[in-house]
């Protein structure tokens, strides 16, 4: 049996607590949980946000600040040397270092047994937490909530704390919301109740924090040595969720479950391991208790499947295909690595590219062969209700998206909105039937190596083409999508279309790439960043504006994030530091 001693540790002096000896003397629940670095608040309080920015959660968020802010900061360093590798033409590869992990057939992970809730995952719907869609999608009958505090949100501070306290209410049953009056007062709005208190009865809430990437700068951490930082994100969603609502998850039937997002090595997947076993020792709740599924949406990430389960194994229900993170990642990676890594309009790159499905692939192969649940992505097509047209399209795509899903061996997948419930549901229902998953098909069939990863030229050899209508969508779609997270929405339907952080990435991403290519679209025209300018220029003329649309700053952000010389790592960082800090 391998160990974790087979594998790289990182350096830090400050992390790597175990389970059975904690760093530090923590002292264990009930008894104060001591921690060496402070957090502040250094946003504003509204009434009500004390019940989620307690004195305790606070010294919990210190504690795990104390632990593990170091070596996340190390960790995106070697993210942004990697990264710059590729770019400079170091193709990503399977690693020689833990070739023992990946040939050692006897390790499986903890999967779904002892997770209530996570056994059947056939359908799971995904959206951000205000109250309204926490209710909507408590009350949709899927079999799993993924509550989103990363793609699908805008994480201002208002979003951040009011989602937390979402949570913790519908945890306990008692969230209730009333919308806005429709006409300014005499009639009341549509008021929203949870249908059931009893978390057994609704779909298992799987809370998905911020990646690595992100800070949280309304809270400050001062360590021992008195320096201070912004918070980190991923660390304040997971520890206030963990802190407020592990025991009570518990006590209902369910427990703490977690998705873990841009995940880009299995260090970072030690990492989260690492938060875990703290946290439940802090807390005193059992090791093993957490669930988490990690998303395999980053290119070097495809390349540590097996690792990234090993890391996080007694912890870990299964992996998930996210697939537009992974476009993302794919452009982001080979952007300067010219003509033959260039992709095709966004709307052409589908998930049967033989690249993209030898990613899937390997996933379910992977996960089936340790016991994880193989979780699918989202088609971004969405029903308009108002439009029978849109929708009978909207179901067509969904259905072939899940059907073949389901068909390669996935356990479930997501939708992003309710009516494409009953459609994803009768795709895995066909395959599943009575079962509860598929884990137990083994894809060894499967055999997609570094050179079925990298094809990426794959997307283009079947006639897909780079258009202008094409830039213009990911001018037009890049735009309004950041002005929508600047207002404080992280996902919106756009031209029929489900947009959020991961789908305007790849708008933005494409366009920076394509224009340092020297790509041209079909008719033969280089894309230069005039030609860009111009099309940007006749978006916001033929745009019709209302007060506070916040177009002028989402126009800033997309100049500085497509059209500059240097290519920010993500938008959400740009526009967060300059917005929301
Ligand atoms: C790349 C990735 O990470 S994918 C995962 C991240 N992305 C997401 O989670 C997107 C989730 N989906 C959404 O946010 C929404 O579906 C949108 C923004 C795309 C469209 O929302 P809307 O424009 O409100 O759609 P529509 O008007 O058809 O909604 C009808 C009802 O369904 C509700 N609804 C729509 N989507 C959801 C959802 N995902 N969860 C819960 N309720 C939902 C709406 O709140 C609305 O409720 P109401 O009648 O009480 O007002
Ligand atoms: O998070 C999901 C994705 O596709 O990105
Ligand atoms: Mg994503």
């Amino acid at each position: 049996m391998t160990t974790t001693a087979d594998l790289p540790r990182t350096q830090s002096g400050r992390s790597t607590g175990s389970p059975a000896t904690p760093p530090r003397g923590i002292a264990l629940a009930d008894s104060a949980t001591v921690a060496e670095g402070t957090i502040d608040v250094v946003g504003p309080i509204a009434p009500g946000d004390e019940e989620i920015l307690t004195p305790q959660a606070l010294e919990f968020l210190a504690l795990l600040h104390d632990h593990f802010a170091d070596t996340r900061c190390e960790l995106l360093l070697s993210r942004q040397r990697r990264t710059r590798q590729i770019a400079d033409g170091t193709d990503p590869d399977f690693l020689p270092t833990t070739r023992p992990v990946r040939h050692d057939p006897s390790w499986r992970v903890a999967g779904s047994t002892g997770a209530p809730g996570l056994s059947d995952r056939r359908v799971e719907i995904t959206g951000p937490t205000d109250p309204k869609m926490t209710i909507n999608a408590l009350n949709s009958g899927a079999k799993v909530w993924l509550a989103d505090a990363e793609d699908a949100s805008s994480p201002t501070w208002a979003n951040v704390i009011g989602g937390q306290r979402a949570l913790r209410s519908a945890i306990r049953g008692e969230l209730s919301f009333d919308g806005p009056s429709p006409d300014g007062g005499r009639t009341p709005g549509k008021h929203y109740a949870l249908r059931t208190s009893e978390l057994t009865e609704m779909p298992t809430i799987v809370f998905r924090p911020r990646g690595w990437h992100l800070f949280e700068s309304h809270l400050a951490y001062t360590g021992t040595d008195g320096s201070t930082q912004p918070a980190s994100g991923s660390l304040v969603d997971f520890g206030l969720y963990f802190f407020h609502n592990a025991r009570e998850l518990i006590t209902r039937g369910r427990g703490p479950y977690f998705y873990l997002p841009k995940l880009e090595s299995h260090r970072e997947a030690r990492l989260w391991n690492e938060v875990f076993e703290l946290a439940q020792h802090a807390l005193d709740i059992p090791q093993g208790t957490i669930r988490a599924t990690v998303l395999i949406e980053t290119l070097p990430a495809a390349f540590e499947m097996e690792e990234i389960l090993y890391e996080l194994r007694d912890h870990c229900a299964g992996l998930n295909a996210g697939r537009w993170d992974y476009l993302f990642s794919v452009i982001k990676c080979f952007r300067s690595r010219g003509d033959s890594y260039v992709l095709p309009d966004r709307a052409q790159v589908t998930m049967t590219a033989p690249f993209m499905r030898a990613y899937t692939e390997l996933l379910v192969a992977t996960c089936h062969r340790r016991g994880a649940h193989a979780i699918g992505g989202m088609s971004a097509f969405i029903p308009d209700r108002r439009n029978p047209e849109v929708t009978e399209q909207a179901f067509a795509k969904v259905r072939a998206d899940k059907e073949r899903e389901a068909g390669d061996g996935f356990d479930g997948s997501w939708v992003a909105h309710p009516d494409l419930i009953p459609i994803a549901r009768e795709a895995f229902d066909a395959v599943l039937g009575e079962r509860e998953n598929q884990v137990d098909r083994q894809r060894d069939d499967v055999t997609v190596g570094q050179a079925e990863l990298l094809d990426i030229a794959s997307a283009r050899r079947e006639g897909a083409t780079i258009t202008e209508s094409g830039l213009r969508t990911n001018i037009s779609v890049g735009v309004r999508y950041i002005a929508s997270w600047l207002r404080g929405t992280g996902a919106a339907a756009l031209d029929n279309l489900m947009e959020d952080a991961a789908t305007a990435e790849i708008s933005r991403s494409q366009i920076w790439q394509w224009m340092h290519s020297g790509t041209r679209t079909e008719d033969g025209t280089v894309i230069t960043r005039e030609r860009c300018e111009s099309m940007l220029q006749e978006f916001l003329r033929t745009t019709p504006r209302t007060p506070g649309d916040r177009l002028d700053e989402a126009v800033t952000i997309f100049r500085e994030v497509s059209l500059g010389d240097e290519f920010p790592p993500f938008l959400t960082t740009s526009a967060y530091a300059r917005y929301f800090s």
